[in-house]
């Protein structure tokens, strides 16, 4: 479970990124967050893995008081938590099977790894998440020479290798074509289902999320402006959290099919 209690985050200059949030996400549930661009959203989702660091309130996760853990504690609490982002973060010239096996660094000893020296167990484990998203014949290839699709596809592979309780997901489909953005949505939700694996996902898509979330987070100017399951919301629900009418720009819009 991740829980905001009147959480608020205040970037070093002054401005309020995130407003007295108060949010409660079971395990194992799709959770989706929308709003305009510099919504917070990122800032929300990030906040979660302190990649950025509330200033006030508690943060609880999985029972634990998030924001007083110590560096040990947060390395563990990390481990824990995938995170795929809108560009990949792959290791470009390292193979996809390398960059799957990152999963694995929380694990092992730092000096092993660097020479490559990953324990058996994690090489099979990592076979299997590229097996996950059907990408195993690419395993020994190079990132670089994969599609954007494959790509996010070995960063989902290297987020499940960290056999994590969270997967945090930044506009993971963002840079792709409406029907790699489907298959990419469908791998995690899918993930998200068989592995029970809690998701919050930043998708800029309102169609895309309507399809995928189970439940729909708004946000405007850091502040929860909406909270409810899918099936409550409607085409006025996303007019107040954008605070305009809906445009074609806000769909990711039809998938032919053959
Ligand atoms: N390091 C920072 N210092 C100061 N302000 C920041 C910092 N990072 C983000 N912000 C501001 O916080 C607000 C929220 O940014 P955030 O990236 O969370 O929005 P977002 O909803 O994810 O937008 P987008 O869809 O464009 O990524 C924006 O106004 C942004 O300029």
């Amino acid at each position: 479970m991740i829980k905001f209690d009147n959480v608020s985050l205040t970037y070093p200059n002054g401005y309020q990124g995130l407003k007295n949030i108060n949010l409660e996400i079971p395990k194992g549930e799709f959770v989706v967050i929308v709003g305009l661009s510099g919504a917070g959203k990122s800032t929300l989702i990030r906040s979660i893995n302190q990649m950025v660091r509330p200033t006030e309130g508690q943060l609880i996760i999985d029972d634990q008081d998030a924001l007083s853990v110590g560096k040990k504690g947060l390395r563990e609490m990390r481990r824990d938590i995938g995170m795929i982002f809108q560009n990949y973060n792959l290791v470009k010239r390292s193979s996809v099977l390398r960059n799957v096996l990152a999963g694995r660094l929380g694990y092992n000893n730092t000096l092993r790894t660097l020479v490559n020296l990953f324990p058996q167990d994690d090489l099979q484990l990592a076979m299997n998440c590229l097996d996950r998203v059907g990408i195993t014949d690419k395993a020994y290839q190079r990132a670089d020479t994969l599609s954007g699709g494959q790509q996010q596809r070995v960063s989902i592979a290297r987020a499940l290798a960290q056999k994590p309780g969270i997967i945090l997901a930044d506009e993971p489909v963002a840079s792709l074509d409406p029907p790699t953005a489907h298959a990419v949505m469908k791998d995690l939700r899918d993930i998200n289902k068989e592995d029970n694996i809690t998701m919050v996902i930043n998708l800029h898509a309102i169609d895309l999320s309507m399809e995928y979330a189970d439940r729909i987070i708004g946000l405007r100017e850091g502040e929860v402006v909406f909270d409810g399951k899918v099936d409550a919301v409607t085409e006025e629900t996303f007019e107040d959290i954008y605070g305009r009418s809906i445009k074609e720009d806000d769909l990711l819009g039809e998938v032919e099919t053959e």
